[in-house]
């Protein structure tokens, strides 16, 4: 089915346009993949693409599938990818690299998300370089941050959110400052069914504006977007997007299904409502 969908539009008061991430995580097949994305296109309407931009982050192994099928049938949703490596080429075994993504008509890379942290074993610095590796090639990285349990009973959420991020403005091409995205993710609230609420995520967000108006510009502070990811779904969506300083969402659990996720993309209250 070829229909023309309409560009996502700048919400009026910020002039940022939102962008809602589906994050599949180790979920769907290169064949389940096709088939979300034929199914998602059928269930959404054209003006549901006004509201925000959609990205879907599927396994590698799925991105050639996924670009095919959104180029054959002209679908608007942007691809994404969970992880990439810093170097563009060479003894890396097992490694995916920005140019090799960047063929595949990849738009964002999501880093940094706690699963890699704490997984994998990613520290602020390997972020960092992963960060700048994908701006540095023209594509644009979600940096997630977010503080865990223990640090947010202690006390320490801003001070662990100010290290996560600083560490990424360190080497980040200044010029690409404007294009990058961010999300918060409470490790806590991730796959836990307890979301923040959503005032909570807009004091967060507005704290990382602030911060990136101190240590960048404020012109990049109100270009960069600011995401929110933890226990998403269809019944708090509308409330996250009604935030000043949230811009969009990081989906996981609630992105597998796409009758869930176009629910949670167009379903109601629509996300028109919120501006
Ligand atoms: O990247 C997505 C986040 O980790 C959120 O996952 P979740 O929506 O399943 O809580």
């Amino acid at each position: 089915m070829s229909r023309r969908a309409p560009e996502p539009e700048p919400q009026a008061g910020s002039g940022r346009v939102r962008l809602v991430v589906a994050n599949w995580k180790l979920h769907h097949t290169h064949l389940e993949a096709i088939a979300f994305l034929e199914r998602l296109w059928h269930l959404l309407d054209v003006e549901d693409y006004r509201r925000a931009e959609i990205a879907i982050c599927p396994a590698f192994t799925a991105l050639r599938s996924a670009q095919l099928t959104i180029e054959t049938d002209g679908m608007p949703y942007r691809l994404g990818a969970q992880d990439v490596f810093w170097e563009p080429s060479g003894a890396y075994t097992g490694e995916v690299s920005v140019p090799m993504l960047a063929k595949l008509d990849v738009k964002y890379v999501i880093v940094g998300h706690s699963e890699r942290r704490r997984l994998f074993g990613e520290t602020d610095d390997v972020v960092a370089k992963k960060a700048a590796a994908v701006a540095s090639g023209g594509l644009v990285p979600i940096v997630c941050v977010g503080e865990v349990a223990e640090e947010r009973a202690g006390g320490t959420t801003e001070a662990v959110l100010e290290r996560q991020l600083d560490t990424v403005l360190t080497t980040y091409p200044v010029e690409a400052l404007g294009e990058l995205v961010i999300a918060y993710e409470p490790v806590w609230a991730i796959g836990s069914g307890t979301p923040a609420t959503p005032e909570d995520a807009e004091h967060v967000a507005r704290f990382l504006r602030d911060r990136l108006a101190r240590r960048a510009s404020e012109a990049v502070a109100a270009r960069v977007r600011i995401l929110y990811g933890g226990s998403v779904d269809v019944g708090n969506a509308v409330a996250f997007l009604a935030q000043a300083d949230i811009d969009g969402l990081l989906v996981g659990g609630a992105s597998l299904d796409p009758e869930r996720f176009a629910q949670l993309l167009g379903g109601r209250p629509r996300i028109a409502s919120t501006s």
